[in-house]
């Protein structure tokens, strides 16, 4: 089942976005009365005083990494202690780090066997999670390895039999590993679910069941996401021990830093003119467009094309060789327009991406904060812009109130603002 499926199978609907709980209710799982929400978290605002070993810090600190951010100031120090955790922080905001450091401060590096296992939705990003956390265990000597469909088994197993500390992967591929007896969870201490709610959602939740039943009983449970639905938090006391939460009110989690507009487009038929007239504007920096069919991301980018404006693709149809080459040559700059599906709407970190563009707006409410979030990474500036047809602004206005937030109409001078 490919990325995008899930994604779908997880649709709210087809013309607007519906509440599958009370809209007045915060989304924060009822924070004021909720005794286990860590509401006041003292956090620790600085890594030297987490009783970090020093060879993680001097791979934090090589990284790059000067003060931990305000969800690693709480976090890290709530994990260490080593409770079952919810942690949920804006976009970009510096969650991985937040699960990499807790699970390398807590590791064994003298046993060489599987010692915490982290799931992602996307290949993509579990290998992005894989280089962060290996280049943070830079001087531990530990192993952290990626598994992810699309890849030789073969490797894996090699790589198994010669001992990894950490894995990180799609739950398709751990799960096959695991029932064909390559993957042994006997030693894992813990277990994360990066972007939880959509792993615990309908496309992925079966095979996040199945991966319980190999996981010791006793292994701490972390569940990190920038969105975490009620719905969500309601499941999440059928495998989780009294867990430490740290959640963000709805009304806050877009973030400062990326300003928000709509082109109203009326018609579908009038967007593609509308990203071509966009198009100089767009080629400033490094510009992500998303569609929500992956269809539509193929005829996009062959209508691009043929109007001879440079763009590359992604979604879940492309080979793994295919798809690792267009986010490297969108990485590395040699691409800077880049449309896609879903698939990389959660997780993925450009530093250099300031623009997103909505050619579609998304089929969930969630998805619209990931997606814009590829932007304004840890506090940089970032701008999105939503398509918008006659028949989409409702949807708009929705997500508007549901946010707390305000997409303004985009105006001429955009270039200038960007
Ligand atoms: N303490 C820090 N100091 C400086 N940069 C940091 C720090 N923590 C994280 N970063 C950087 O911030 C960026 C965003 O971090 P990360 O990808 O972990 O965000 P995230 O919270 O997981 O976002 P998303 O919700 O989109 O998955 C990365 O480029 C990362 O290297």
């Amino acid at each position: 089942q490919s990325e995008e499926v899930q994604t779908q199978i997880n649709d709210w609907s087809q013309s607007d976005y519906k509440d599958s709980h009370d809209p007045t209710t915060p989304n924060n799982g009822g924070t004021g009365a909720d005794p286990q929400v860590e509401d006041e978290v003292e956090g620790v605002d600085d890594f030297d005083d987490m009783g970090l070993c020093d060879q993680l810090l001097r791979g934090i600190y090589g990284f790059g990494f000067e003060k931990p951010s305000m969800i690693q100031q709480k976090a890290i120090p709530i994990a260490l202690k080593g409770s079952d955790m919810i942690a949920q922080a804006q976009s970009g905001t510096g969650k991985t780090g937040t699960f990499s450091i807790a699970i390398l401060q807590q590791l064994d590096p003298g046993l060489k066997r599987c010692q915490a296992l982290v799931l992602a939705p996307t290949r993509e990003l579990a290998s992005q999670s894989q280089r962060v956390m290996t280049a943070l265990g830079d001087y531990m000597g530990v192993v952290c390895q990626d598994m992810v469909g699309g890849n030789h088994v073969a490797n894996d197993v090699n790589r198994l039999r010669e001992g990894v500390h950490v894995v990180i992967g799609t739950p398709g591929r751990i799960l096959h590993l695991l029932r064909k007896g390559y993957l042994d969870l006997s030693a894992v201490r813990h277990f994360v679910l990066d972007e939880a709610d959509q792993m615990l959602s309908r496309g992925f939740l079966d095979q996040i069941k199945d991966t319980f039943q190999y996981l010791p009983r006793d292994a701490q449970i972390i569940l990190v996401s920038a969105t975490l639905p009620p719905e969500v938090l309601d499941i999440t006391h059928e495998f989780m021990r009294n867990p430490r939460r740290i959640l963000v009110k709805r009304e806050e989690l877009t973030l400062q830093g990326i300003q928000q507009f709509y082109v109203n487009v009326e018609r579908e038929d009038w967007k593609l003119d509308t990203l071509c007239d966009i198009y100089d504007t767009i080629t400033v920096e490094k510009t992500i467009i998303f569609c929500n069919m992956r269809g539509k991301v193929e005829w996009l980018e062959r209508e691009m094309n043929r109007r001879d404006f440079t763009v590359s693709a992604m979604h879940a149809g492309l080979s793994q060789k295919e798809r690792e080459l267009i986010l490297r040559s969108f990485r590395t700059g040699s691409s800077r327009v880049l449309i896609s599906t879903d698939l990389l709407s959660r997780g993925i970190d450009v530093q250099q991406v300031s623009l997103v563009i909505n050619f579609d707006l998304p089929m969930e409410r969630e998805s619209y904060i990931h997606r814009i979030g590829r932007g304004g990474r840890f506090g940089r500036k970032g701008t999105a812009i939503n398509f918008v047809t006659s028949d989409d602004f409702r949807k708009m206005e929705d997500l508007q109130k549901f946010y707390n937030t305000e997409i303004l109409e985009m105006p001429s001078n955009i270039a200038s603002l960007l």
